[in-house]
C-alpha cells in the first residue's frame, strides 16, 4: 500500500505523558473528521484542529510507495543513532493509513511506535504507545491505550465520560485558539479538583519548535 504523508521531521514530543522525548513525527495526510479546508471547518465533526494535514507538500512529505520506503525515510530523519529510536504517527488521522506492514517495518528498524489518534478507528496490533484524543459526535472505538489526552473544554466531551476507561494516563490539554488563556485556567482548575487528570501543555508551541 502507498502512504500519503504531509510532513516528516525530527522533533521532541511536545504533548502529553511522553513530552520531551526525541521522536520522528510522521504526519499522514487526511482525516475522517474534517476535510482540512477552512470553508468546511464550521460544519465538520472536529472544528478546533490546529493542524494543516492537506496534501503531501510539507517538509519531508510525499507519496511513499510501500512500508519499506517510508520506514527508510523515517530512519533517515532520526538523529539519535541506534538508541531509543521512536516514531510518532499523527495526522490528520493516522489510523486511516497505519497498517501491520508499516508497524513491522518500523520495529525491524529498531523503532518504538506511538500513535496520536481521535479514537474512531481501532489501532492495529503492535503499537507501543497509543494516545487517544476524543472528539464530539463519535463513540470511541479505541477504548484502551496508554494515554487519553482530552482537548479541554469540549461541551460534548466532558472528562467524566472517559475517566474510567482503560488508560494509564489521563491528560487535559487546553484548547488552543482565541480562548487559549481561559481554557488553560479552566484545565488547571479541573486538574486541581480531579487529580486523576494531569495538565498537558503543547510545549513545542511554547518554545517555537515544530
Ligand atoms: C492534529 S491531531 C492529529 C491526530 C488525531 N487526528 C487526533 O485528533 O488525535 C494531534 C493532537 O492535537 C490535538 N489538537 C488538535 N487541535 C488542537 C487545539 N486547537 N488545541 C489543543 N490541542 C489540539 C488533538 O486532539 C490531538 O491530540
Ligand atoms: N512537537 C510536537 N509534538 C506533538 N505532539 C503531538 C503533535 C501532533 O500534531 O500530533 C505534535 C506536534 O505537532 N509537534
Ligand atoms: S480529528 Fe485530529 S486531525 Fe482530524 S480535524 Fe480533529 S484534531 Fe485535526
Ligand atoms: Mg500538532
Amino acid at each position: 500500500m502507498a502512504y500519503m504523508v504531509k510532513e516528516l521531521f525530527p522533533t521532541l514530543q511536545g504533548e502529553g505523558a511522553q513530552s520531551g522525548r526525541a521522536s520522528v513525527f510522521c504526519r499522514f495526510a487526511g482525516c475522517n473528521l474534517w476535510s482540512g479546508r477552512e470553508t468546511d471547518r464550521e460544519a465538520a465533526a472536529c472544528t478546533f484542529c490546529d493542524t494543516d494535514f492537506v496534501g503531501t507538500n510539507g517538509p519531508g512529505g510525499g507519496r511513499f510507495a510501500d512500508a519499506a520506503t517510508l520506514a527508510r525515510a523515517i530512519e533517515a530523519a532520526w538523529r539519535g543513532g541506534t538508541q531509543a529510536r521512536h516514531v510518532v504517527f499523527t495526522g490528520g488521522e493516522p489510523l486511516l493509513q497505519l497498517d501491520a506492514a508499516l508497524v513491522d517495518a518500523m520495529h525491524a528498524h529498531g523503532f518504538t511506535i506511538a500513535v496520536e489518534t481521535n479514537g474512531t478507528i481501532a489501532a492495529p496490533p503492535g503499537i507501543d504507545w497509543i494516545c487517544v484524543s476524543p472528539k464530539p459526535g463519535y463513540d470511541l472505538v479505541q477504548r484502551s491505550g496508554d494515554e487519553l489526552k482530552l482537548v479541554y473544554p469540549q461541551a460534548a466531551c466532558p472528562p467524566e465520560r472517559y475517566a474510567d476507561l482503560a488508560f494509564h494516563h489521563f491528560m487535559l490539554q487546553p484548547m488552543d485558539g482565541p480562548d487559549q488563556g481561559k481554557n488553560t485556567a479552566a484545565a488547571v482548575s479541573y486538574c486541581l479538583t480531579h487529580p486523576r487528570w494531569r495538565l498537558s501543555l503543547q510545549t513545542h508551541k511554547l518554545i517555537g519548535i515544530p
